[in-house]
């Protein structure tokens, strides 16, 4: 196991940790997953869609089947995935896989059934060679980077520095629901119940909540979304642990909570961008990169859901979530034509990759992966 060095999301991918769709069977319907998806729960789909939850209250606990053929054909998506990266000369390493009969976990006042370590761009931060776990704002992603442990500890083996950010309790009071409340949408009909919250004999007040995919990684400069005061004191505590070293810019809203699937670096000086005003909201120093706008996405790309019985995650856009492999390649999902031509009219080789419920489970391919070792360094790219 060579050294872990990742600085960025565009130099020559030497190892790659692919996440697992093993056994993803339903979603904890909690306070802290419905404020974390609020947008894309009322926003990009009828209301109508969103029967409220009635049995919230009182500790309820509201468990979401996912179908088992989308769980079966992520799972085969994901596999092809990692075959795919290895194809490419990649090494592949892949979390333990969630047994199907895993049992809840726990915290301080509250239960959750726990979820695949398969969006794993979420929970860790990989700076150099330095593995952070950030604090996760969803209670039943609260141990998933446990799942990664034995390929951590195997780079921690090798040198590589390994560092747990202070983990929240996430208690109903815990969040901080201003981004929430001010992008509620207005289309009528039910709403699901996102601010009620309910005391803790174990609340800490606000606490701080980052996830790694919140953080655009540009060598010695990050760019992290901060979408309300949780993500602030995450990233404040990263400013704090990282010293002088590195240049942190926050941009303030660009999404909810993670940054890629509306801006990557595709190379120094390139970006790919879902709008042309996402230019404006980066630091002023980016703000002369260029920014690479595909077409729309194509509604009919996508399998058609069940609006009562399968929960859409994520926008339409997710499939800007593109892994580069280096400069010149990027993995592309299959479906996504539009992306895919504009990137080669653009010079890069494309490898289309097959992906059909990104929708369903929240994240594209640089969602699913954790670059452990590119070869570029610790570089300065504003200079
Ligand atoms: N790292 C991730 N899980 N990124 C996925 C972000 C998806 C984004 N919220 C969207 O709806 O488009």
């Amino acid at each position: 196991m060579p050294r872990l060095n990742s600085h960025d999301d565009f130099t020559p991918l030497k190892e790659v940790i692919v996440g697992s769709a093993a056994n993803y069977l339903s979603h904890e319907r909690d306070v802290s997953f419905e404020l974390f998806h609020h947008e894309n729960l009322t926003g990009f789909r009828s209301d109508w869609a969103y029967p409220r939850l009635t049995q919230a209250a009182a500790g309820h606990r509201e468990s979401w089947a996912i179908k088992e053929r989308y769980a079966e054909e992520l799972h085969e998506d994901v596999e092809d995935l990692a075959a795919t990266l290895a194809r490419l000369g990649v090494t592949v390493h892949r979390p333990l896989p969630l047994p199907p009969d895993a049992s809840p976990i726990a915290g301080l006042g509250w239960e959750a059934a726990p979820t695949p370590a398969l969006n794993i761009r979420d929970n860790t931060l990989i700076l150099g060679d330095e593995i952070i776990e950030t604090p996760p704002a969803i209670r039943s992603r609260y141990l998933e980077t446990r799942l990664l442990a034995p390929v951590f500890t195997a780079y921690w083996q090798e040198g590589a520095r390994w560092t747990t950010m202070p983990r929240p309790t996430l208690t109903d009071n815990s969040f901080d629901l201003s981004y929430a409340r001010d992008t509620a949408t207005t289309l009528g009909g039910p709403t699901e119940a996102i601010d009620d919250p309910q005391p803790s004999p174990y609340d800490v007040g606000l606490e701080m909540m980052l996830d790694g995919a919140q953080v655009l990684r540009l060598g010695r400069d990050l760019v992290i979304n901060v979408a309300q005061e949780n993500h602030t004191r995450g990233t404040e505590w990263l400013q704090r642990h990282l010293g002088h070293q590195y240049r942190v810019h926050r941009v303030w809203r660009m999404a909810d909570n993670h940054i890629d699937s509306m801006v990557l670096a595709l190379k120094p000086g390139v970006f790919l961008a879902r709008h042309e005003g996402i230019r404006d909201l980066m630091p002023e120093p980016l703000r002369s990169w260029r920014y690479i706008v595909p077409p729309e996405p194509d509604a009919g790309a996508f399998p058609v859901y069940d609006d009562y019985e399968d929960l859409v995650l994520t926008s339409p856009y997710i499939d800007l979530n593109v892994l580069s492999v280096d400069e010149h390649t990027v993995l592309v999902n299959e479906d996504c034509t539009g992306l895919a031509k504009t990137l080669e009219t653009e010079g890069f080789d494309v490898v289309p990759v097959r992906h059909r419920h990104r929708r369903l489970f929240g994240g594209g391919f640089h969602c699913f992966t954790l670059d452990t070792h590119r070869t570029g360094g610790f570089e300065d790219y504003l200079s």
